[in-house]
């Protein structure tokens, strides 16, 4: 930490966004000796006059804080992010919100039954490569599985060069597999539907001492638990995992780079079609459409990946109308005429 040397004055350091509520921020500032957890608010001048909705601080982001003698410290700045989930806003017009930074790896959780669903893994690779880190597929159940393999080989051609954890997180089996990509200092995001067992993996990565770690639950007043927010857990060995309800909601985004790789097969393929702008759809020449009438492209893959490229340029043109407002918004809050009449207004 920085001092300044007056006692009176406060004090300026960096933290780690450990949960979100609606305004409260949970904080750790991380120090040679120990970490303090502190709760924070927003530098309402900083946040709702010059920043728009993406810049609002989510679970993993580090930020530049102040901190008070009494009461709640001040966020003044998220600081860049190396990795980024987007969710679209709830308030339709408004700038899409981060919903989970700074994470190593995403582990896309899927059950080994009939929840396995190779459309839905395509979505969450999408999302993960565009997000910035790096996607493992986590296999759960293993215990309720006759064939794993099965799984573990259609995840392996569907996804050349991911990795593919078969685990139970009843048994324990497959665990140690999972290892390599935790330790101190590395950071999770899981992501995956509601069943396929995100918690009872969670748990078995903290072993028994899951509430001591710093699961960072309370009630409140409505008695509802964890789920309601963005949070953090903190594992014995050091890693983070954060598991939140954002992430239930999110969309591909803007996905281009998301897109490319995820379906660097249909990419390769269109290199060939007769027409620069094929939709690959009925044209002559169509490399893509020759490679499914030849069995080399499952239909199916080719059909979810025009849904889920009708779904990105969709997103892309709703950020944009989003960012515009936002632009006006800041400018007018800028000019004092303006914001005189905004304030009236
Ligand atoms: N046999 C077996 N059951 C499991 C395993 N993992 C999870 N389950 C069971 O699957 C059910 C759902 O598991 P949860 O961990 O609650 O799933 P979740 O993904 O956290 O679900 P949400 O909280 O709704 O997002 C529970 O009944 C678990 O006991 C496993 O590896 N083996
Ligand atoms: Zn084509």
């Amino acid at each position: 930490m920085e001092h300044t040397g007056n006692k009176t004055e406060n004090t300026k350091a960096t933290a780690l966004i450990t949960a979100v509520h609606r305004e409260r921020y949970e904080i750790l500032v991380e120090q040679e000796t120990s970490d303090t957890k502190l709760n924070a608010r927003l530098k309402t001048g900083v946040y709702y006059q010059d920043k728009g909705g993406e810049a609002f601080p989510t679970v993993g982001d580090r930020v530049r804080i102040q901190t008070n003698r009494c009461g709640d410290a001040l966020i003044l700045e998220t600081l860049p992010r190396t990795s980024v989930f987007y969710r679209e806003n709830p308030t339709p017009g408004m700038e899409r919100q981060a919903v989970a930074a700074n994470f190593d790896y995403v582990f896309l959780v899927m059950s080994m039954n009939h929840d396995f669903n190779q459309n839905r893994l395509d979505r969450y690779l999408t999302a993960a490569w565009e997000s910035g880190a790096t996607p493992v597929v986590i296999l759960t159940k293993k215990d309720l599985c006759e064939e794993p393999e099965y799984y573990v080989n259609l995840v392996e051609r569907q996804a050349p060069g991911v990795a593919v954890c078969a685990v139970s997180a009843v048994t324990g089996e497959g665990m140690e597999h999972v290892q390599r990509y935790l330790g101190a200092g590395k950071t999770v995001v899981l992501l995956g539907s509601s069943g396929v067992g995100k918690s009872t993996f969670v748990n078995a990565l903290c072993g028994e001492t899951v509430m001591d770690t710093g699961a960072i639950r309370e009630d409140d007043s409505k008695g509802r638990h964890t789920t309601t927010y963005r949070q953090m857990i903190l594992l014995p060995d050091g890693s983070r995992v954060i598991d939140t309800p954002g992430m239930r909601v999110l969309g591909v985004g803007d996905a281009k780079c998301g897109m490319d790789t995820t379906f660097s097969d249909i990419e390769e393929l269109a290199q060939h079609c007769r027409f620069r702008d094929c939709r690959h759809e009925k044209e002559t020449g169509c490399a893509v459409q020759e490679a499914v009438r030849d069995g080399r492209l499952p239909e199916r893959r080719l059909l979810n990946y025009k849904k889920l490229l009708a779904e990105a340029a969709h997103a892309k043109r709703r950020e944009e109308t989003a960012r515009k407002k936002q632009l006006r918004s800041v400018e007018r809050k800028k000019n004092p005429v303006r914001k005189k009449q905004y304030e009236a207004e």
